[in-house]
Parts: structure tokens; sequence; C-alpha cells
């Protein structure tokens, strides 16, 4: 697992801004942070990635130069996810992309809810690299579902999930469900509360980036 505020640099400057109550009214600031922790985040699993050399032609000489060679699929759960994903699309800008529509539905009970998951769109992923994001992993069941849900479009040759905030219950959750695949944080929280929230977290994420819903 990689936690990206570990030390201080500039990521938990972003961090702060989207935690503070007063900065993130602004939801312009706010989305443009999410997509700021996104732009790190890719930049750090870009150090685990595969790269083809080659030689560049410079007008003063050849350059020995590295490429990206692994094809990539970013997966996106909507609607929080949006703007981290654009993070990381801005440093995989030739990336493939899924998308998937899913959220926290009815409560069967005090303990649990149901994760509904209207819509999903993806390349195929037989032998790629793909990326989940989503910037909040609570629980961790909106990143299981959505997993095993884009299964059917082929097997990766390897996954990573991506996320701004998570808590120790849904860390321990997915390295459980989804031991295969690699963990990337912004931070890591202390603990979930009784309506499966982030603390301290930073609220809700969706609604912070795009509004209220009813
Ligand atoms: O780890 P979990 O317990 O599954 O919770 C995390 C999910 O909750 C949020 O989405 P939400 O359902 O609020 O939808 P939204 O993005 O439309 O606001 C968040 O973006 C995650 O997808
Ligand atoms: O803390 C949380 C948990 C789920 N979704 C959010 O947006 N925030
Ligand atoms: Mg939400």
């Amino acid at each position: 697992m990689f936690i990206l505020c570990q030390k201080p640099s500039i990521a938990d400057h972003f961090l702060a801004e989207l935690r503070d109550v007063n900065i993130q009214r602004d939801r312009l600031r706010f989305r443009r942070n999410l997509e700021r922790v996104g732009e790190l985040l890719a930049y750090e699993i870009s150090k685990t990635l595969s790269y083809r050399s080659e030689k560049v032609q410079t007008p003063l000489g050849t350059a020995p130069s590295v490429r990206l060679r692994q094809p990539l699929v970013l997966a996106t759960i909507l609607r929080a996810s949006l703007p981290f994903h654009q993070g990381f699309l801005s440093m995989f800008d030739q990336a493939e992309n899924a998308f998937i529509g899913a959220y926290r539905g009815i409560h069967l009970n005090d303990d649990e809810f149901e994760i509904e998951m209207d819509y999903i769109t993806s390349p195929n992923l037989h032998g790629k690299t793909l990326i989940i994001m989503d910037p909040m992993l609570a629980t961790g069941r909106s990143i299981e579902k959505v997993y095993h849900a884009l299964l059917r479009f082929g097997i990766p040759a390897q996954t990573h999930i991506a996320s701004v905030i998570a808590s120790p219950e849904g860390v321990e959750y997915l390295r459980t469900r989804m031991p295969e695949c690699r963990l990337w944080l912004g931070a890591l929280d202390e603990h979930l509360n009784e309506h499966f929230y982030i603390v301290p977290g930073l609220g809700d994420a969706g609604d912070l980036a795009f509004g209220p819903k009813e």
C-alpha cells in the first residue's frame, strides 16, 4: 500500500484544502484539488509501469528516452470520481476509459447498505493495466462491486486502486476481498462513523464537487 501523505509534501496542502469546511465551499477549488491529487497518484503509479527505450531526435542530437508501453484503462466511479479521473487522464492521456454509475442505495439494516450499479461501460480489459479510481474508500463495498463487474470485460494483467482518503476498515475489506490489487492512497484516516462516513475525512465528496442530490 502506498500513502502519498506519509511525509510532508505539497500533497498535504491539497488534502488540507479538500478537508477544510471553509475552502471546500468553493466547488471549483474542491474539484481541482481532487484532480491534483489524481495527478500526483498517477505519477507515483507511473513508476511501476513498463516503458520501452527509444532515441528521440532533438534539434541538437539524439536523446536516449523511454515511452510508456503498457496499455492502461482508467475506471472511474460516478459521480465523485470524475475530477479525480481527470487528474489521472492528464498524466495518462492515451489511456482507455471505463465509467461506472454506482452509489450507496437503500440501507438493508443499521450495519449494511446496498450498492446500486446502473451503468457500466468498459473497453476490453484482457492483459491491460486497470486503475480503478474513487476519491473515498469508506467501507470498500463500491470498489469491490465495481471491480467484480469489470472482470466481465476481461482479466487485467494487474489492477491498481486509487483513493484520496481511505478508512482502515475499507482498506482491510479490500485486502481480504481483492488481495491481487495494489492500493494507492492520498491519506489513511481514523475510522468510519455510524453512517459509514470517513472520520475526519472530508464529508460527501460527490456533493462537494457537484452539489447536493435529491
Ligand atoms: O466505500 P464505500 O462505502 O462504498 O463508499 C464510498 C462511495 O461513496 C461515495 O459515492 P456516493 O455513493 O456518495 O455517490 P456520489 O459519488 O454520487 O456522491 C464515494 O464516491 C464512493 O463511491
Ligand atoms: O466519507 C465518505 C464516505 C462515502 N462517501 C463520501 O463522499 N464520503
Ligand atoms: Mg456522495
